[in-house]
């Protein structure tokens, strides 16, 4: 094999997060990904409006303090995992012909730099994988977005590769078990809760093919090629997919969608209203996957993990057990190698 043999690039993508938690950096986080036009899908003026004279001011300080909530030593738990993952996956791929980066979306390390650093070692193809595992046009397409923006501004593009989802991925599925199972040490729940993040109910619709999609059980309901990028109808087959590998009984699981932001209606249901009716109907005992998440972040610990819990004990409720992100598992990391070499 020759040494000069050209390299296959990786760029593991995340959301971001901001560099510190002082209320000035939560802010230019939150302006740089509220910004984003596929975040806040409005046209420029009403969102630069939106974002800058409402949520960045009155949002920034409010988040300011949850973000002190989950920083650790080694900053935001977001980048921290994200880096373990990428060095995880350096060791277990060939160095003759990979070459790993890592990228937030928002601030850093930002694709701009990991993406030179892959033109410049001259890989012969770059993939692209988002880690976000359902697709959704404000976090996989935003990344693709990035990628397209700044490759059109060189000479020689290389082969570019966008993993848009990977939901069905039996390592992927069968790491989120393995917490699970840890988790549980064998004891029984009354509800099992999948939480995802949510998204306006506007960019479901934006994304339906031939108006396939109307946010109800015939499209979200149901995997087909119909609605294959549907965000929702991914969300639920996840649960069942996990669900059946957990062997839950069905009766015990529920899919909901957590973090609404603004007025506009979002996917259904909405997690809060789950927890109310939950502790109405007197269930003690739940336990919480949050399986759009590859890594713990402020969504998974501070939301799940802390908020909803205070909710449903205040309510009633006895026992709030959140299931940890996949982080830098093993076998997550086993799904990431699979995911690049199956697409090399
Ligand atoms: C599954 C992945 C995500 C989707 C889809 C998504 C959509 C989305 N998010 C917002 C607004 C906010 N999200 C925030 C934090 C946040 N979001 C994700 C992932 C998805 N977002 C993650 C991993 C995080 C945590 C980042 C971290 O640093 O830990 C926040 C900021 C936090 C806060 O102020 O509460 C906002 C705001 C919208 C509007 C949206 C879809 C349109
Ligand atoms: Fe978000
Ligand atoms: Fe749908």
């Amino acid at each position: 094999m020759t040494k000069n043999k050209a390299k296959v690039g990786v760029l593991l993508v995340n959301l971001g997060t901001p560099d510190s938690t002082a209320t000035g950096d939560v802010r230019k986080y939150l302006r740089e990904f509220l910004m984003d036009g596929r975040v806040i899908d409005f046209p420029f003026i009403p969102r630069w409006m939106l974002v800058n004279l409402i949520i960045a001011p009155f949002r920034a300080p409010k988040s300011a303090n949850e973000y002190r909530k989950l920083w650790t030593d080694r900053g935001s738990p977001l980048l921290f995992h994200t880096e373990d993952l990428r060095d995880k996956l350096i060791a277990k791929l060939d160095p003759q012909t990979y070459v790993v980066e890592m990228a937030m979306r928002y601030q850093s390390p930002s694709i701009e730099d990991g993406l030179e650093r892959l033109n410049k070692a001259n890989v012969k193809k770059i993939i692209v994988l988002p880690l976000f595992p359902q697709y959704a046009s404000a976090t996989n397409g935003s990344v693709a977005d990035k990628v397209m923006e700044i490759a059109r501004g060189w000479q020689i593009i290389p082969n570019i590769t966008f993993i848009s989802n990977f939901v069905e991925h039996p390592l992927f599925l069968e790491a989120w078990a393995e917490l699970g199972k840890e988790m549980m040490q064998g004891q029984e729940y009354d509800k099992y809760l999948f939480s995802y993040h949510g998204l306006p109910e506007r960019q479901i619709r934006k994304g339906s093919v031939d108006g396939y999609c109307q946010l109800s059980d015939k499209c979200c309901g149901n995997y087909t090629k119909k609605n294959q990028f549907c965000y929702r109808g991914q969300c639920f087959h996840t649960t069942r997919l996990l669900a059946e590998k957990l062997g839950l009984p069905e009766d015990k699981v529920l899919t909901c969608f957590q973090s609404r932001l603004g007025k506009d209606p979002w996917i259904k249901p909405y997690t809060e209203d789950i927890i109310k009716e939950l502790a109405e109907k007197g269930v003690k005992k739940v336990l919480v996957f949050s399986p759009a998440f590859v890594a713990d972040c402020l969504e998974t610990t501070v939301e799940v993990g802390e908020e909803y819990k205070e909710e449903f004990e205040e309510l009633g409720g006895e026992q709030w057990d959140l299931v940890p992100s996949l982080n830098s598992n093993d076998t997550w990391v086993e799904c990431v190698k699979d995911l690049v070499l199956t697409n090399t």
